[in-house]
């Protein structure tokens, strides 16, 4: 089938390569030139385990094009997929300027019937502002479908070809049975196709993100009582999710979820909510304490040097939000280097995909370092934000040598504090025992 993707970034690429690898004929459409001519060039424009070799292989048997043309990108296509950014508006809502302003534009270019998708994430009502968008000029018949996204940065691929579950929010029949057959190579493993209207599907991608990060902060809030209880929250976390009415993922405490999704989508739903007049508190709880959970270990880096930061140096292992990414939207990182730097400390940084990024956003504010020992060496402590397996498993006689004090600050629980006993470190995690070296 022959589909178009407009809006070439993370969900995008993904969708349109993905498409491509199930035997779709896909063009991508992007405003930003550069991106697309890096595309066109076979050059990967985001770091994403698996994609580049289906990238690659589709670009080269021609089923995968870029361009920067809309009506050449959608020209003959059934399906067109909206993977636009949502980014937070200054009161917080989901800004809607990218996806109208597309949609509108679609209205005098589409020659044929053709279903349009909503891939981003959108709030509730968007369809019915979409179609209304593009019907002020359509000539043809057309039908608007909410498809929200599920995939997680770093394992996108993944979970692209294999979802859980898709969602697809439509009352055409028409429509229907285009995404149907778009999506039966995906779903071959039995995982289900979801049909509902498009409402429910906007809010189900808002609940289903809310949910998660509402499930972290929770562990995070046990964390903290952990540290003051003196309980392991480890050990709680254990003894929870082998519950299966709770599960086990998304229950590890650390210096709080970062991302493009989370802290964006949980704002807007509670904005959502503020709307119709009702009052999300739940919401409102995520927000404050995931606020203060990112830079949750300033103030113990203060206090183990006496409360002064001046003229100390923090090594700093992992910049980007999670794992497996080079994505540093609002990543704690970032939050903890502004406290950091704030208080006259210098920070001597590593991360394996993340530093470029970084650089592109904050400069030379830090010093960035070619692998983890080098951030390390001569820093007076060090800072662990993003668990990557990289850090798991360090060189611990090397680390202690190339530190000036034998301390680390934990934000990902990535080490055992009897290990950091028995090695003499002075080690702070989250939500477990302190030990003092
Ligand atoms: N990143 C994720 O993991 C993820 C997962 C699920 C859902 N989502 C949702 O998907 C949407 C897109 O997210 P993303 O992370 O891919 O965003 P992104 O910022 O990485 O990419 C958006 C792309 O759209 C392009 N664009 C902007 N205006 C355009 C226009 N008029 N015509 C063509 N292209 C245009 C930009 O140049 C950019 O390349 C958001 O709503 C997000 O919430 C993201
Ligand atoms: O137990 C956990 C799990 C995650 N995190 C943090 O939560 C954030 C988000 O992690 P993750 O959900 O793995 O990454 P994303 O790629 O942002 O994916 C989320 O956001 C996407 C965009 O909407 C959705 O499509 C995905 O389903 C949803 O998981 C990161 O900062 C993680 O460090 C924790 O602190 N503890």
């Amino acid at each position: 089938m022959k589909i178009a993707v407009v809006g070439t970034g993370y969900v995008g690429l993904v969708t349109g390569t993905c498409f491509a690898e199930t035997g779709n004929d896909v063009t991508c459409i992007d405003i930003d030139e550069k991106k697309v001519n890096s595309l066109k060039n076979g050059k990967i424009t985001i770091y994403e385990p698996g994609l580049e070799v289906i990238f690659q292989r589709n670009l080269e048997q021609g089923r995968l094009n870029f361009t920067t043309d809309l009506a050449e990108g959608i020209e003959g296509a059934k399906i067109i997929f909206l993977a636009l950014p949502t980014p937070p508006g200054e009161d917080g809502s989901a800004d809607l300027k990218y996806v109208l302003t597309v949609a509108s534009d679609l209205g005098p270019i589409l020659k044929e019937y053709a279903v349009i998708v909503d891939k981003s994430t959108v709030p509730v009502g968007t369809a019915d502002k979409v179609h209304a968008a593009i019907k002020e000029n359509a000539k043809v018949d057309f039908d608007v479908v909410s498809n929200p996204e599920f995939l997680r940065e770093g394992v996108a691929v993944d979970d692209f070809m294999k979802p859980d579950r898709v969602v697809i929010g439509t009352t055409s029949e028409k429509a229907k049975k285009l995404m149907e057959t778009l999506y039966a190579p995906l779903v071959r493993q039995g995982n289900p196709v979801i049909f509902m209207d498009e409402k429910s599907a906007e809010l189900t991608k808002y609940a289903a993100n809310s949910f998660l990060a509402t499930k972290i902060t929770f562990m995070n809030e046990i964390a903290n009582m952990c540290e003051l209880l003196g309980a392991d929250v480890d050990s709680v976390r254990k003894g929870v999710g082998t519950d299966t009415r709770i599960g086990k993922r998304f229950l590890f405490a650390g210096i709080g979820y970062g991302g493009s999704c989370f802290p964006k989508d949980v704002q807007a739903l509670a904005k959502s909510a503020q709307q119709v007049n009702y009052d999300f508190r739940i919401l409102k709880s995520v927000m404050d304490v995931n606020e203060d959970q990112k830079t949750k270990l300033i103030p113990k880096i203060k206090e183990y040097f006496g409360g002064d930061l001046k003229g100390k140096t923090i090594g700093l292992w992992g910049l980007s939000f999670k794992p497996y990414t080079d994505d540093i939207r609002e990543a704690p990182s970032l939050y903890n280097i502004e406290k950091l730097v704030e208080a006259g400390a210098q920070v001597k940084a590593y991360d394996p995909e993340g530093m470029e990024n970084v650089q592109g956003q904050i400069g030379e504010k830090i010093t960035y370092c070619h692998d983890a020992y080098s951030a390390i060496n001569g820093a007076d402590a060090l800072l662990i934000a993003t668990e990557w397996p990289v850090f798991r498993t360090p060189d611990f006689e090397k680390v202690a040598k190339l530190l000036n004090n034998k301390v680390i600050f934990d934000g990902r629980n990535l080490y055992s504090p009897e290990q950091m006993k028995d090695l003499g470190f002075t080690y702070v995690s989250i939500g477990r025992e302190t030990i003092n070296g």
